[in-house]
């Protein structure tokens, strides 16, 4: 469909306050440069640099090549990967030695792989020396020997993919349930065998107290976007699945949890799940690698728009083809998806929503258009934040921010992937005070330029308690293990080692200066009908900040 552009552009008025011209990558920019496929622009080459931080006791050696991994490699090439990304070099030896990891790892590195090759590897193992395994399902119950838990609907569905084609022609037999979508189907897939269960926690806690799964023989479990599962909305579901409902306990199962950020409230919850786990930091966590390219401009509510339709108006004229250029645009509200979609198409911009009340065929349905590239704006609320891989998003569109650093990562990350480069917009204004100082760390550590308004809100950024806080303080990274403290007063055995990086030495750890959330409870947000949540939602409380929340599926 092309797109009925009046081919003007209009220099926007309301970003007076931005100090930098509007950056478009090559790709958008350039006309005598080609399109880029999918495959050209695949550069995995772009994560050598990327510093990793390993910690824990007997770490294992890293992967060099994929060949190491015997059973999969015919089907890793078939993936067209051809050289592991750094989480991958250190987390799939940790995981082919059975040790349980916490890892985090940017937006787009390829964390999926490094827990799925692992436990495909383990399984193909098991069945081939125990002979009496059998994941059929009995008495209408069905047995998994592998569990692997996700936030959304769709990241599952995802996930689902990519395990069948890494374990393309291996005979194990990997199954996806997820509410929103009929169960009965759903049932008679497990009915036929389940080694690979993929599975949000709502349907699958239903499934287990309707005795249709049963975790007894679970041996490998592994929480994609741990974080998120761990925090307040998913806790209670996700401890109730893995602690109380007759899974094996830590040391008797393999447990893998992966996330591109990993608080430390979040890490020491985590802790309760795992056994003398490896710790692994690929890259700055939290971060946006330097393949995106962000900017940040002052964008009052009233001028958002417009200022909107200005900016896609100007990606479009710097395009040489028809089409625009996938763009993802976050919203905080479900009904504000639904009017800033109604609003884009009534302006001729192709544009579908996707949110959490939408029904599941609607949202598979945008989402579906979205990637074919049909229709190349996606409205979205967080429910799209997470672990999404549509390959050619060139810009992602912060419409509204979101409240905390790490959902604006997350956000951000659904571009500039496997290497690919990527731009990230976001709107700023007075209700974002809270973020700025955040954000403007965030943006230092990406090497990004920072408009000096940003870095002047930044200053004044401080907490409900008066104190100046920031979510990245205390490590080099952003993201480290918590046992540091402890372990580095005493425990012989553990290491932790920085390796790939120059800078190793510059690390310093304090896990009393890393806050989270605290910026939040200034209350500089007005009530909200944040609707990631259409499940119970309730208030939690960390370090004395309330934050509301309550779980999807
Ligand atoms: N070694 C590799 N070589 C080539 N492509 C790869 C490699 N590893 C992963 N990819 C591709 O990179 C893309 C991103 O991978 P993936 O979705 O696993 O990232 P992620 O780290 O889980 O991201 P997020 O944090 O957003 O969930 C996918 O399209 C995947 O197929």
């Amino acid at each position: 469909m092309s797109m009925p552009w009046n081919g003007s552009y209009t220099e926007p008025t309301c970003s007076s306050r931005s100090t930098r011209p509007t950056y478009l990558p090559p790709h958008l920019r350039n006309p005598s440069l080609p399109p880029r496929s999918n495959v050209e622009q695949l550069n995995i080459n772009a994560y050598d640099d990327v510093p990793v931080e390993v910690s824990g006791a007997d770490i294992p050696e890293p992967l060099s090549s994929f060949s190491e991994i015997g059973d999969l490699y015919d089907n890793i090439r078939r993936c067209k990967y051809v050289k592991p990304t750094p989480i991958q070099r250190y987390a799939i030896p940790v995981g082919m030695a059975g040790r349980d990891i916490m890892a985090c790892a940017q937006t787009g590195s390829g964390k999926t792989a490094a827990f799925c090759f692992p436990i495909i590897s383990w399984i193909l193992k098991d069945k081939r020396t125990t002979t009496s395994i059998s994941t059929r399902g009995r008495g209408g119950c069905a047995f998994p020997l592998a569990l692997i838990l996700s936030p959304t609907r769709e990241l599952s569905c995802q996930i689902h993919e990519e395990v069948k084609k890494f374990s393309y022609l291996t005979g194990l037999k990997v199954v996806v349930v997820y509410g929103g979508a009929p169960i009965t189907p759903q049932l008679r897939n497990l009915e036929k065998g389940v080694d690979i269960l993929v599975a949000t926690p709502g349907r699958l806690v239903d499934m287990i107290e309707k005795s249709r799964v049963s975790l007894q023989a679970v041996k490998y479990l592994a929480l994609d976007e741990a974080d998120r599962m761990l925090d307040m909305g998913f806790e209670p579901q996700v401890r109730k699945i893995v602690q109380k409902m007759k899974m094996p306990p830590p040391g008797r199962r393999q447990t893998m949890l992966f996330s591109a950020t990993f608080p430390t409230e979040i890490q020491r919850l985590a802790s309760d799940f795992l056994s003398n786990y490896i710790f692994l930091a690929a890259g700055k966590v939290g971060s946006s690698t330097d393949l995106i390219v962000q900017k940040v401009e002052f964008v009052p509510d009233t001028d958002k728009k417009d200022h909107l339709l200005n900016l896609l108006h100007a990606q479009h004229s710097n395009q040489i083809v028809a089409k625009l250029a996938l763009t993802l645009i976050f919203v905080e509200t479900k009904r504000g998806a639904d009017t800033l979609e109604r609003w884009l198409v009534r302006s001729g911009i192709p544009s579908i929503a996707i949110h959490g009340d939408k029904m599941q065929f609607e949202r598979e349905r945008a989402l579906k258009s979205f990637k074919s590239g049909q229709t190349p704006v996606l409205v979205a609320t967080d429910v799209a934040a997470r672990g999404l891989d549509v390959p050619n998003v060139a810009h992602v569109i912060n419409f509204d921010l979101p409240r905390n650093i790490d959902d604006y990562v997350h956000r951000i990350g659904r571009t500039g992937r496997a290497g690919k480069s990527g731009l990230a917009t976001a709107f700023f204004n007075d209700k974002n005070v809270p973020l700025a100082k955040d954000l403007v760390e965030l943006m230092q550590g990406a090497n990004q330029e920072i408009p000096n308004w940003l870095s002047e809100y930044a200053e004044t950024c401080y907490s409900s308690d008066g104190a100046r806080t920031s979510r990245y303080v205390g490590s080099k990274f952003g993201g480290y293990d918590y046992r540091s403290a402890s372990f580095h007063s005493g425990n012989g055995n553990y290491s932790s080692q920085f390796v790939d990086t120059e800078d190793a030495t510059n690390y310093a750890v304090s896990a009393s200066a890393f806050t989270y959330g605290a910026p939040y409870a200034a209350g500089c947000y007005g009530p909200s009908e944040m609707d990631s949540f259409p499940a119970a939602s309730y208030t939690y409380s960390f370090d004395n900040a309330p934050v509301a929340a309550s779980g999807w599926d």
